[in-house]
């Protein structure tokens, strides 16, 4: 899978460093400008919309999701959960409520998941809960329409994770209707011997089977019905769009229903930063697919 091996540790950690291929400002710069846009968008959804904040998805105290929710709620609203980025140790549902805005506005319920970032978490309880948010969801929520999954980098990961569960060791089997991949990472090997792994110290064999592109033939009967998008920039750096591409391709072959975006002038951050907007490319995608416009 890739060139990857054959790259210094400098360049792996250069093409594992999405603020560094920004167009748009330096690297602290863009990064200060994400956290701020992406709190800043949440405060603005949690003042617009009936919210329950905080609401338990399992025992750890951890375990927390916030829903946003239309103020007309009709019975068969669909639901997008979303799991935020930041490479499993930053970011948190506080800053996930921003693409809220244009959903919640349209009438769909977004939810915005907590995990337990590193170093409190590690990949292989990441995966769980966000595993079992989707039961608790699916479990509270009958009357929906759908759900759909939506991640940003780390984040669609995770969501890519949750396609790829063998659900007969669980008590029921959600209906997933779609999912939103955005600048995703879907190959764990590449990052086990840089930075990333500081603070998250996978082993190889937790990184290989944490790796969605290495679970395509359970996707593959897990998530059959589901519509798939995945989501990759122009300015994501060359490995970032390799992994898209890659993963696509392996869904594609498999017989999945599956999507290759190329979102031009766009970068890492601000592809998912523009949610907050109606009229974004996105945006419009994910309501076209969970209203079936
Ligand atoms: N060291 C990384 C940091 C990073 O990827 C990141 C940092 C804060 C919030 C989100 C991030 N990335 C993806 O979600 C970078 O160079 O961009």
């Amino acid at each position: 899978m890739g060139n990857w091996k054959e790259m210094s540790k400098e360049e792996l950690e250069k093409q594992y460093s999405p603020s560094r291929w920004s167009h748009r400002m330096d690297e602290d710069a863009v990064i200060a400008a994400h956290f701020a846009l992406l709190k800043e968008g949440t405060e603005i959804a949690r003042s617009m919309f009936q919210t329950l904040l905080n609401v338990p998805y399992g025992e750890m105290e951890g375990e927390k999701l916030d829903i946003y929710l239309p103020s007309n709620p009709s019975k068969d609203l669909p639901l997008v959960i979303y799991f935020h980025g930041g490479y499993w140790q930053f970011l948190s549902k506080e800053e996930s409520g921003f693409l809220a805005v244009p959903l919640v506005s349209s009438g769909v319920v977004v939810v915005a998941v907590d995990y337990d970032i590193a170093p409190k978490g590690d990949i292989n309880l990441m995966v769980s809960q966000v595993r079992q948010s989707v039961i608790s969801i699916v479990q509270q929520y009958s009357h929906i329409s759908g759900v759909y999954l939506c991640g940003h980098s780390a984040g669609a990961h995770l969501a890519a994770m949750v396609l790829s569960t063998d659900w007969s060791q669980y008590k029921i089997i959600p209906n997933i209707k779609g999912a939103f991949l955005i600048s995703g990472i879907y190959d764990l090997l590449p990052i086990t011997n840089i930075y990333v792994n500081d603070l998250l110290k996978m082993t190889e064999k937790d990184a290989s089977m944490n790796s969605p592109i290495r679970l395509v033939t359970q996707a593959k009967s897990s998530a059959a019905m589901c519509e798939i998008l995945i989501s990759v920039a122009q300015h994501d750096s060359p490995e970032f769009r390799r992994q898209s591409l890659e993963y696509f391709q392996a869904l594609k072959s498999v017989g999945l229903n599956v999507t290759l975006e190329d979102v031009s002038n766009k970068d890492h951050f601000d592809i998912i930063e523009n949610l907050k907007d109606a009229g974004f490319l996105i945006t419009q995608s994910i309501l076209k697919t969970v209203k079936k416009l």
